[in-house]
């Protein structure tokens, strides 16, 4: 006869098995992703053979890429390059590949850059839209990024426009003589991808310009947007494609923070460069230091722990980002904050435009010490804001740099961290991200990304990130970006604290926990959990 004691055995061993039967699906599925992964590499590797038309080229064109000999020597424009570099835009030498990649533009050649936050990829594509004769056109997936990119252009003398759903009657006038007729000042226009796919009549100008041989060049920013296996896909990039086919003897610029492999090898495609010659920088930002800290469950104690770090390691009201999950615990953390004597303020996309600018004025007056957005799409809105020139006279700037980014929740991916956290020390200065992890944040994010490609490997891997205690948080973002490790100096909790991270055996407590699993539901209390907790 069956005992109870032969029964609860054979239910632990089927419980193994399952768990052996899940673990192998996992490595089936992940394997399977993988292998999906190298086949569209693979595909897109063959149509850039067959388009070359030698069975050789994709492979020069591919060590090319990686080689920065060919366009680090010496160009007629150097001269000119610098003088513009210096005394337009104030900056005396170049960073890492950011001569490079101008001089690779400057050649009429196709360009994808891949560069930290903060590195710099703005004057790679604005440096040569002033040399190149002509109108160089810039697609920006955003009004606010667009706003601020055109007011720094104009502070600097340099003539930009921007043709979106806030442009005067008058500019807009002008925008498109100048584009038809050539007539007036325009060196770089931006627009948001919208324009390209919906508005005939700019595409006609655009022709217009084209045909008389003044498209100087096309840069898409925000690059990753056009691939569906990138964080933050826009179908409106997709559109985008046609700009290679109509405007083919015209530059294409693409350029990113973060693409993986596969997100470069759709990008190219998406927008027709397969020759394209690629420039990918580290993802290393040596500044910034990496923390991730256990949040309390009780809702008080998460900002009275956001409050504290704030005060102590910033008491000179140096700026920052505190990121939530939702729109509603945005503005009651911001309220909480300022109940704790921060000069905080929320900014979302529910707020009228008035009230949004006004956020965006105090902040850029420093008045405000830290702005509180949310981990969703919108939050771009906020990541826009953090760096603003402050003209006090017409020769003089200041830099506002963002000191801290909290993440009071997580975000849905390893790309989204880590643009989100990089908006921090963008002038190489050193600079703190810390996220607040709790378990319980998991199944809010999963609701979210559930129906995204790959949504949940996403949120696992930063789930992963956040769980470790032990991998160092740098070496995760090489390992994400397939880049080859870098030391991490110390430079987040994991490595500076590596010591205090105890080993605890807690195999005497394993039968408790199974009496726990095998209770009713009913029976089950979280008080039992917290005595098994306490016990171990
Ligand atoms: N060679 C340089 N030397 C010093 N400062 C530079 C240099 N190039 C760019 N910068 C400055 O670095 C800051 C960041 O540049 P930029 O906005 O182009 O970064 P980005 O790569 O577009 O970042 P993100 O992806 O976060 O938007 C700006 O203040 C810019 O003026």
């Amino acid at each position: 006869m069956e005992t109870e004691v032969d029964a609860l055995e054979e239910l632990l061993n089927i419980e193994t098995e399952i768990e052996d039967v899940q673990d192998q699906i996992k490595f089936l599925l992940e394997r399977q992703e993988k292998l999906h992964e190298r086949q569209s590499e693979l595909k897109f590797l063959l149509e850039a053979y067959k388009a070359s038309g030698t069975g050789n080229s994709a492979n020069e064109n591919a060590s090319r890429s990686s080689s920065l000999e060919d366009w680090s020597g010496s160009f007629e424009w150097d001269s000119q390059a610098d003088d513009v570099r210096l005394n337009i835009f104030g900056i005396p030498s170049y960073r890492q590949n950011q001569k490079e990649i101008i001089n690779a533009i400057m050649s009429g050649r196709d360009v994808l850059v891949i560069m930290a936050a903060g590195g710099g990829k703005s004057l790679c594509y604005q440096l040569p839209a002033i040399l190149r004769d002509g109108v160089a056109l810039v697609i920006s997936p955003l009004l606010s990024l667009i706003q601020d990119q055109v007011m720094g252009l104009t502070a600097l003398g340099i003539p930009a426009y921007m043709l979106t759903s806030t442009t005067s009657k008058e500019n807009e006038k002008f925008i498109y003589m100048a584009l038809e007729k050539g007539e007036g000042e325009l060196k770089i226009l931006y627009v948001t991808p919208e324009k390209i796919s919906k508005s005939k009549r700019f595409m006609s100008k655009l022709e217009k310009c084209h045909n008389a041989g003044r498209l100087s060049l096309i840069s898409i920013d925000e690059a990753h947007c056009c691939s569906q296996w990138g964080h933050d896909f826009r179908p409106d990039y997709k559109s985008l494609s046609i700009l290679k086919t109509q405007f083919s003897n015209v530059p294409v610029v693409a350029l990113t923070a973060t693409a993986t492999q596969k997100v470069q090898y759709d990008v190219m495609e998406m927008l027709r460069i397969p020759k394209c010659v690629k420039f990918v920088s580290t993802v290393n930002r040596p500044n910034l230091f990496y923390t991730v800290r256990s949040k309390s469950s009780i809702g008080k104690v998460v900002v009275d722990e956001i409050a504290e770090f704030i005060q102590e390691s910033y008491p000179n009201s140096e700026s920052g980002i505190v990121y939530c999950f939702s729109r509603k615990e945005c503005e009651q953390v911001a309220a909480e904050l300022r109940a704790r004597g921060i000069a905080a303020d929320y900014y979302h996309a529910d707020m009228d435009v008035n009230a949004r600018e006004k956020v965006h004025m105090r902040w850029s007056k420093n008045k405000l010490q830290v702005i509180v957005g949310t981990v969703c799409v919108i939050s771009v809105i906020i990541l826009l804001l953090v760096e603003i020139y402050i003209h006090i006279t017409f020769d003089t700037q200041y830099l506002l740099v963002v000191r801290f980014v909290i993440h009071h929740s997580l975000s849905k991916s390893m790309e989204t961290y880590y643009q989100e956290s990089g908006r921090a020390g963008r002038d190489g200065l050193p600079s703190e991200c810390v996220l607040f992890y709790r378990p319980a944040d998991v199944p809010r994010q999963s609701s979210m990304v559930f129906y995204e490609n790959s949504g949940l490997q996403n949120l696992y891997d930063i789930v992963r990130y956040c769980q470790s205690k032990r991998q160092c948080h740098r070496n995760a973002f090489f390992r994400h970006f397939a880049e080859p490790l870098q030391d991490c100096n110390g430079m987040c909790n994991n490595c500076a604290f590596f010591s205090e991270v105890r080993e605890v055996d807690v195999s005497h407590a394993v039968p408790q926990m199974i009496l726990l699993g095998t209770e009713e539901p009913s029976s089950y209390s979280s008080s039992s959990m917290h005595y098994l907790v306490i016990e171990i």
